[in-house]
């Protein structure tokens, strides 16, 4: 297996909706070129968190891979991201996935486990399923400290030294178990792919990854990949300055009452880049409000982040 490369920026781009909330496969196919088209962007990773994937009927998420592979020609892996409940469930979502044309999976954890915990050796079962069934290449999905699904060390390493599983993406938001736990997944396996996922704080994770692995792709792709170079060259002035220069998008994305806006905030953010021509979602998703989107569309005229004129270059 020749596993995908993820050394790089790897957005978990939007769903685009038509106005009266259809699956927009045209709109999705501009996202997709525009981003694959950029250099430094090493996987486009669909029907996330960002993606409202699981809001998607299963025909609407087959058609949104299908959609994705063909716009980006074979240029990049696509991820699908994989929600499915049960293993087996999850397994066989995966498999067609996998006959939709994707590459690999962002696997979530079971729901069930966030609010109960998990029994020792799920996890990695869930895993391991997933990539025999399907083949799709895995990305270990840690989630918060905070909350029960977030997996304790040996969970893992058992995972990261599975056949099948190339990266994880951490979001583990305690930098204490940060410091500790990535040099111990790397040294069980130094091909494991270290991806960041707090979109909310980046900075302190930077100079640790091989990659980042977030819905702020979407909005701010051209800056992140500076970032990564500079965390990557060891360069704290450069990704503070970066940093410094998101911070009023990341506030007014990301500081927000509850991550779940941020999806919601990163629609209007490419309304504002002129990637989106409406910033339609999916229930349970809320709009926002007239004064947040006024206050994003100021963070980003703060932040100096404009219009996108590739997009019309790559139709
Ligand atoms: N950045 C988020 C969004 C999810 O995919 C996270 O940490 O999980």
């Amino acid at each position: 297996m020749q596993a995908m490369d993820l050394r790089g920026l790897s957005p978990a781009p939007v769903t685009a909706f038509t106005r009266d909330g259809e699956v927009d496969y045209a709109a999705n196919a501009r996202i997709a070129k525009w981003l694959a088209g950029m250099d430094g962007v090493k996987s486009l990773v669909i029907l996330g968190h960002a993606g409202e994937g699981t809001f998607l009927t299963e025909e609407e998420r087959l058609k949104l891979i299908r959609t994705y592979v063909e716009a980006v020609n074979g240029q990049l892996p696509i991820i699908a991201g994989i929600t499915g409940e049960g293993t087996k469930v999850a397994a066989e979502e995966a498999r067609k996935c996998k006959a939709a044309g994707a590459t690999g999976a962002l696997v979530y954890p079971n729901h069930g486990w966030l609010r109960f915990g998990f029994q020792k050796g799920a996890p990695q079962d869930r895993y391991k399923a997933i990539w025999q069934e399907s083949g799709l290449q895995c990305i270990l999905f840690q989630y918060p400290d905070a909350t029960k699904a977030s997996y304790d060390i040996d969970t893992q390493l058992a995972i990261a030294t599975q056949d099948g599983v190339v990266a994880t993406k951490n979001g583990v938001r305690n930098m204490k178990r940060w410091y500790v736990e990535i040099p111990e997944l790397k040294k069980a396996n130094p091909n494991l792919q270290i991806l960041s996922c707090h979109d909310e704080w980046l900075l302190p994770t930077m100079f640790d990854v091989d990659g980042l692995l977030v819905g702020y792709g979407n909005i701010a792709p051209e800056l992140l990949i500076d970032l990564i170079k500079a965390g990557k060259a060891q360069s704290y002035p450069q990704a503070r300055q970066i940093f410094e220069r998101l911070l009023p998008v990341t506030r007014a994305v990301y500081h927000r009452g509850s991550h779940m806006e941020g999806t919601v905030a990163l629609k209007l953010g490419l309304v504002h880049r002129g990637v989106l021509d409406h910033a339609t979602i999916r229930e349970p998703l809320k709009n926002l409000g007239e004064k947040a989107e006024a206050e994003i569309f100021a963070a980003f005229e703060a932040a100096g982040i404009g219009r996108v004129d590739q997009l019309i270059a790559a139709e």
